[in-house]
């Protein structure tokens, strides 16, 4: 295992808050005035991805104290841990090693001396049968009528990547399929969702890692006597659920026929499984070859982030840039901006992503931790966004790092759509770096009385990635750039990135509440504020 190493006890991170004095009053529009050779230096290319950062407050000398940064918290041999299949998830016990899943190379990847490889070969060749009979109409529903609209039921990891990639797939989708995702323990996502299809033609994926959770129980419960009400029997279930699992046992309890159970393993995270049988919606909604493009990209990003020098690997320049301004510039939040309708989740995704690996304030050593840790993400596609929260980015008193996403080729290249999409895309970021001074207000021949109020003050940092098209390949490839970035500052936070205790409490704390809705009788087992809540509920429900 890599040792824990507390970050701001090392000499690069003492270096770099002295830096960040000196970088704090840089202007970015002066180090590219004074260096032509700006963008050249700071930006990198993977295959059809271009990374520009080099409209970031950062100088060759800032990089190579975070890249110092990194060697010091041993960001290689923590790489190589994960990699080799060592327990780095040491609060659970467990391994990290959702990157197997798309190892396509052919080489064994060993877990306790035994390789992994076989186990996770034979469910994808199980998840490309099924979507064969699927999509060939082999595999019928109980009237004998193909099979039409996948529901996927699953929540946090068993939604957000499957939902994120096929609305990020669209133009991939396979005809006479229609996914549907139901997440939320409120009824009317399944009411509305069971409003939309027919039982005989539905196939219904359980997508639960556990088999446990309560929301994913619920609704799959719900849809179960749904189908059994609509046409369906006991005898007809095999034909329309699958479960997506860990956990045989649940499944068989649930009364899914065990070869309908895809399995993954819990050497994979939560949201971290979109690779595995979790991704089994995405598979059957854009065909299995494009599920394998996906898993291709993911592991050309692998192979990048595993080979390439830290000065030029993605990932980590990423996860180096995120931690300068949440450390050193006292930055809470970052915002994803991807300029394609299509990656409308994909802001939400990398929000379980980056905040429950990295949401932590404990450290390895089982001590407070005294640096700031993940930040809060948050985003919505350009240009929506422009029209919202802009605002606050260009003008406000927060300083926000954004990261900038945008295909150059639009699957949809109706009239002049896509360049005045792009020229969106290119301004803002010129916007927010050279902002506008007053001088150049005043020479527009603006009201003296306006003049503060137009002033932009620029120096906004931003990250661009302009991926030729949006994907199969390309968006996987991003999505395990963005999984790398996570796992990298987590380690140079010296925290475990893996685990999710944070959300046990509220879940425990449910299950003790949940008995006490049942009766009319008054409840005073809590604090004034949560019985009063809880009374003024039964009240009102009368
Ligand atoms: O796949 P499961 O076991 O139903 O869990 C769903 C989600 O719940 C969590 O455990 C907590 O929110 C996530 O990490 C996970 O993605």
């Amino acid at each position: 295992m890599f040792p824990s190493v507390q970050p701001d006890a090392t000499e690069a991170w003492q270096d770099l808050l002295a830096h960040a004095g000196m970088m704090g009053i840089t202007q970015l529009r002066d180090l590219f005035a004074e260096d032509p050779d700006r963008f050249r230096k700071f930006s990198l290319r993977l295959d059809d991805i271009l990374f520009d950062y080099s409209k970031n407050i950062i100088t060759e000398g800032t990089m190579q104290l975070l890249q110092d940064l990194a060697r010091e918290c041993q960001v290689e041999e923590a790489r190589k841990a994960m990699f080799a299949g060592e327990k780095i998830n040491a609060t659970e016990g467990r391994a990290v090693l959702h990157t197997a899943l798309r190892n396509l190379s052919g080489t064994p990847v060993l877990l306790d001396g035994k390789d992994v490889m076989p186990e996770v070969n034979a469910v994808l060749a199980q998840m490309e049968d099924c979507c064969n009979r699927i999509h060939s109409g082999a595999w019928k529903g109980f009237s004998g009528k193909k099979i039409k609209y996948i529901v996927n039921i699953g929540i946090g990891g068993s939604d957000l990547g499957p939902v994120m990639v096929t609305e990020g797939l669209k133009p991939y989708w396979v005809e006479g399929i229609q996914p549907y995702f139901v997440s939320n323990v409120d009824g009317t996502h399944i009411v509305e969702t069971l409003k939309k299809v027919t039982a005989d033609e539905t196939l219904f994926l359980i997508a639960s890692k556990t088999f446990t959770t309560q929301e994913t129980m619920t609704n799959a419960h719900t849809a179960r006597a749904w189908f059994l009400a609509n046409g369906g029997s006991e005898h007809d279930i095999a034909l329309h659920f699958a479960a997506l699992s860990t956990n045989e046992k649940a499944v068989t309890a649930f009364g899914i026929d065990p070869k309908n159970m895809f399995a993954f393993w819990d050497w994979v995270g939560g949201r971290y499984s979109l690779w595995s049988a979790i991704g089994l919606s995405i598979a059957l909604t854009v065909g299995y070859g494009n599920f394998r493009e996906l898993l291709g990209g993911a592991h050309a990003a692998d192979e990048h982030f595993r080979n390439a020098p830290a000065e030029e690997n993605i990932p980590m320049i990423m996860a180096l840039l995120g931690l300068w301004y949440g450390n050193f510039f006292d930055t809470a939040s970052e915002a994803i901006l991807p300029y394609d309708q299509y990656m409308h989740r994909f802001a939400a995704y990398f929000q379980q992503g980056n905040m429950e690996s990295n949401g932590k304030c404990v450290a390895r050593n089982g001590q407070s931790v005294e640096w700031q840790t993940g930040p809060i993400v948050w985003g919505e596609p350009g240009t929506n966004g422009q029209h919202a929260f802009y605002q606050l980015i260009h003008q406000g008193t927060k300083l926000i790092p954004c990261d900038f996403i945008a295909p150059a080729i639009s699957h949809n290249p109706v009239g002049d759509h896509h360049n005045k999409l792009l020229s969106n895309f290119f301004a803002q970021t010129e916007a927010l770096m050279n902002g506008k001074t007053e001088e150049e207000v005043r020479a527009e021949g603006t009201p003296e009385s306006l003049v503060p109020f137009k002033v932009f003050t620029g120096n906004r940092p931003t990250n661009s990635f302009l991926v030729k098209k949006i994907t199969p390949r390309t968006l996987g490839m991003l999505t395990a750039l963005y999984e790398h970035k996570i796992f990298v500052q987590g380690v140079i936070w010296n925290i475990y990135s893996f685990d999710q205790w944070g959300v046990e409490l509220g879940k425990q704390l449910a299950n003790q509440i949940l008995p006490e809705l049942g009766g009319n009788e008054e409840i005073s087992s809590h604090d004034a504020s949560t019985n009063g809540l809880i009374n003024a509920f039964k009240e009102m429900r009368k």
